[in-house]
């Protein structure tokens, strides 16, 4: 029986790092959720047992820490860029490595009306994310950066409609021109190139897919999602494509006719489950090629 290995990757799942920067009284916080992966030829630590091309997950845990004081932690597209580099030059057997970031934002508290120097709390509106996948050395390298949002919950409570749709004997769905629209979105970008401001881009594109959330009149979840998608495109060209998975968090209308109390779209029960589960690539006609910035991506289509 021939059996052998097929796809791996191993490495550190989510290093949480704090960095604080005190240079001065005004303190400054990136926080961050760090996970590398290295793969390539790795087939002796699993079929023989034998390690001695395997950098431990440790090490790599222990580089994520050492680097965010040594090189400090900015744009958190530079931070696994960096750390990927840094993997494939001392890992020879890895032909590859995945660094993938979460960054949860913070705010500053307001005191008397002045933002704190150093007291902080957790900002809503999201969670910054990254993919970086790092191929070859030297001239031979190539980058993929997949950035993102996730987490970020949206709602409108009207401009959202649901109707025309097919229907068949199992087909109960009431047909509706105003309804509640919520989702709690996540999305990832990939970028076309890395001569990119990462702060700036991700300000920006966040900024346009809430106000398109917002502009856009809703005849279902699906267009709204591909016109988010189409305005990111057609205002960033650094942009190559744009996936969305977003849950259509059901709002359902109570029926308060019992009590002979009329309810206008006014009380809803906000179901946690099942959700519709809506996914969509938005990707330009010319958009270069992918490689392996998707690599192990879960929950896109
Ligand atoms: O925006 C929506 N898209 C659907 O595909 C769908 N299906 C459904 O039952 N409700 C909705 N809403």
């Amino acid at each position: 029986m021939a059996i052998h290995l097929g796809a791996n990757q191993y490495g550190k799942a989510e290093s949480r790092v704090v960095r604080i920067y005190r240079d001065t009284p005004r303190h400054q916080i990136r926080d961050l959720n760090v996970s590398s992966a290295l793969r390539g030829r790795f087939e002796d630590a699993h079929t023989s047992g034998d390690q001695r091309d395997v950098l431990p997950t440790d090490t790599q845990k222990n580089t994520a820490f050492a680097f965010a004081k040594e090189k400090g932690v900015g744009a958190i597209e530079d931070f696994a860029l960096t750390l990927g580099a840094h993997f494939l030059e001392v890992a020879p057997a890895a032909d590859g490595a995945r660094i993938a970031i979460e960054e949860y934002p913070w705010e500053r508290i307001s005191v008397d009306g002045e933002p704190h120097d150093h007291s902080f709390v957790r900002a809503g509106s999201g969670v910054r994310t990254t993919i970086v996948n790092v191929e070859g050395r030297g001239d031979e390298r190539t980058t993929y950066v997949v950035s993102g949002v996730q987490d970020l919950t949206l709602l409108k409570s009207t401009g959202s409609e649901f109707h025309g749709f097919l229907k068949d004997k199992y087909t109960t769905l009431p047909e509706t021109d105003d309804r509640i629209l919520a989702t709690s979105l996540v999305a990832r970008w990939r970028y076309d190139h890395t001569d990119v401001d990462w702060d700036k881009s991700y300000d920006q594109i966040k900024a346009l897919l809430l106000e398109q959330f917002a502009r856009i009149h809703s005849l279902a979840l699906q267009q709204t999602l591909y016109g988010m998608g189409e305005a990111v495109l057609q205002q960033h060209p650094e942009v190559a494509e744009i996936k969305f998975s977003a849950p259509n968090k059901h709002h359902f209308l109570v029926d308060l006719s019992p009590f002979g109390v009329e309810n206008p779209n006014e009380v809803f029960i906000a179901a946690d489950r099942p959700y519709g589960l809506i996914e969509a690539t938005v990707v330009r006609d010319d958009a270069s090629e992918a490689g392996s910035a998707w690599h192990a991506v879960p929950g896109f289509c």
